[in-house]
């Protein structure tokens, strides 16, 4: 049963304030329908009668949005100066907006409230009494943000606390302490929540920006000094640096604090919650991200691997099952024995460590990359580098390579790439050629036209991205140019490498790994049904 502790997304409102964050109302319908999912308590979406999109998402989630754990908040400003809350257009509009939470924003920092509200500090608590009073009476649930609460707090204590008694003397259930500039640390905020809530006795949240890469910290600070509400948004998406990182802060609270503000079986949605908003925003998480992101249980140093033969615990804080997340090895030159473990493991091969299979696995990567090859995002082409090792020598092929070209001719203003195959498949001679818009597309469309025929596989393999990196003077054997080819094929995502010192050579040497890596069958030692290594996690 998750407690009851006021977890508050302000993704749709916050987060878009974020540089580059533009959604549509459906895109911000779609996103509060993931968060609802997940099982956050409020959903802040947006600011109406102030944004025309923000108004529309209102409207249109009366019929459109069905939530089944968050309710609705409607955010903005208290009453402007002089004009009672009733004759304020922006205060009927988030009447008008018909959700059961309106959260407002209210100055307590004198310096903001004299010189960015050219009001008196007397009127601004009449703004916030008279607005919530208000907001109060037409039936909705009130939060009041207390913005530039910390900063206001070590100017002028006793307006800032009289900026939260205002608030929940006229009926706000919660007065959440924002530090918007987001520059304080950890210690300030745990002392300004524990003071406030000693004086004032009032329920407190806390929403904090991330501009000293403290707003998690600060959260979690705030919330164990006594905080009864978290305010953040996915991925930490908001203006500037962002603001706390709600996932993080959920799992913190979840896997570190013991308390339940989402049920465990909702965590383990956590990474796939995360993947889902960052399609819907284009805004990519980081991959570093805690928890959820590509990285967090990723690792790359041998030793490391080593350990995590042993016991995942001994370089994993927790367990990345429990929020949707998997533990992954790369293969690269700071790896040994063990590293080549893990990652074949994780590819379904049972072998060990101490096996002359791995020692050469091991040292062929080393020595492959100090050549310029990279393996870490090109798990095909090491998988085929694996296979040879374990079946002591290079498989026989299911076709042979008698050459290849490609040319470029440019008339004017057209440019013209056709490349040229000629294979050996089955014992028969076939001689294909395929046009693209470069070198690449040109070799792969040839590829596709002399094998799809006879190995029908090879129809689903979809080449995504290429990059190319010139290694002139980084690399032992001083190599060009090294190529990473990415694809889909079907439900899986995989990678292969190719270098040499022509870029195009380079790349026909990853999407030969890629159609060899794809025709790959069959293979001894290969266990398809290999324990994975998260089976050895404990918990
Ligand atoms: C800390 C935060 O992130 S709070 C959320 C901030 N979000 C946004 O600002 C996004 C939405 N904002 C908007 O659409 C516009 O800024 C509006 C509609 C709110 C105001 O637009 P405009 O009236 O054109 O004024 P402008 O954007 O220049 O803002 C200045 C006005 O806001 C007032 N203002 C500034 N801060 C506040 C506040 N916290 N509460 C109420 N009014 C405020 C100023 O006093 C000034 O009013 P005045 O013109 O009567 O002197
Ligand atoms: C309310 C808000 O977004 C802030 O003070 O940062």
């Amino acid at each position: 049963m998750a407690e009851q502790f006021q977890l508050y997304d302000t993704t749709l409102r916050d987060g878009t304030q974020q540089e580059g964050m533009v959604l549509t109302v459906e895109d911000k319908l779609a996103v509060a329908r993931r968060l609802d999912d997940l099982g956050v308590g409020f959903i802040e979406g947006g600011w109406p009668g102030a944004v025309p999109k923000d108004t529309e998402f209102f409207r249109r989630a009366r019929t459109e949005l069905d939530l089944g754990n968050a309710v609705l908040a409607a955010f903005g400003a208290t009453r402007r100066p002089g004009v009672p809350a009733s004759l304020d257009p922006q205060v009927r509009a988030l009447l008008e907006a018909e959700t059961p939470v309106v959260t407002l924003v209210a100055k307590s920092h004198t310096g903001h409230v004299r010189n960015a509200l050219r009001t008196t500090l007397a009127e601004n608590l009449a703004m916030i009494s008279g607005t919530v009073r208000h907001l109060v009476h037409a039936g909705r649930r009130v939060f009041v943000d207390a913005e530039h609460y910390f900063d206001g707090y070590q100017l002028n204590r006793e307006y800032a606390l009289a900026v939260v008694r205002a608030a929940a003397e006229a009926g706000a259930e919660t007065v959440v302490l924002c530090d918007t500039n987001g520059g304080s640390l950890p210690d300030e905020v745990r002392t300004v929540v524990t003071e406030t809530l000693d004086l004032t006795g009032v329920p407190l949240g806390i929403h904090a920006h991330n501009d000293s890469g403290c707003a998690v910290a600060n959260t979690m600070a705030a919330v164990d000094a006594g905080a009864v509400q978290a305010q953040g948004t996915a991925h930490g998406y908001g203006e500037r640096c962002g603001n706390a990182d709600l996932f993080t802060v959920i799992a913190n609270l979840v896997l570190k604090r013991g308390r339940e503000v989402i049920p465990l079986e909702k965590l383990r949605e956590l990474a796939r919650t995360g993947r889902a908003v960052t399609e819907l925003t284009q805004v990519p998480g980081s991959a570093a991200a805690p928890y959820i992101g590509g990285s967090a249980f990723t690792h790359k140093a041998g030793l490391h691997a080593s350990a995590l033969r042993v016991d995942p615990d001994l370089y994993q804080h927790t367990t990345p099952e429990f929020v949707g997340n998997t533990m992954r090895t790369l293969v690269s030159d700071m790896g040994g024995r063990s590293s080549i473990e893990l990652k074949a493991r994780e590819l379904g091969y049972a072998v060990e460590a101490g096996s002359d299979e791995v020692a050469r696995a091991a040292t062929r990567v080393k020595e492959m990359e100090s050549d310029g090859y990279s393996f870490e995002s090109a798990d095909a082409s090491f998988e085929l580098l694996l296979r040879e090792e374990l079946d002591g020598g290079p498989r026989p092929r299911p076709f042979d390579v008698e050459s290849w070209s490609v040319g470029v001719t440019g008339t004017g203003d057209e440019v013209r790439t056709e490349a040229t195959v000629r294979l050996t498949v089955q014992g028969r001679s076939v001689t294909a050629t395929g046009h693209g818009n470069g070198p690449v597309n040109a070799m792969d469309t040839a590829l596709h036209t002399a094998l799809d025929p006879c190995f029908p596989a090879l129809s689903r393999l979809e080449l995504t991205d290429y990059r190319v990196r010139v290694l002139s003077g980084e690399t032992g054997s001083g190599a060009a140019a090294r190529v990473l080819i990415s694809y889909r094929d079907g439900e899986r995502s995989w990678g292969t490498v190719g270098v040499d010192g022509n870029t195009t050579a380079a790349s026909w040497q990853a999407l030969l790994d890629a159609v060899h890596y794809v025709l790959l069958d069959g293979p001894p030692g290969r266990v398809e049904d290999a324990p994975p290594l998260a089976a050895a996690v404990p918990g």
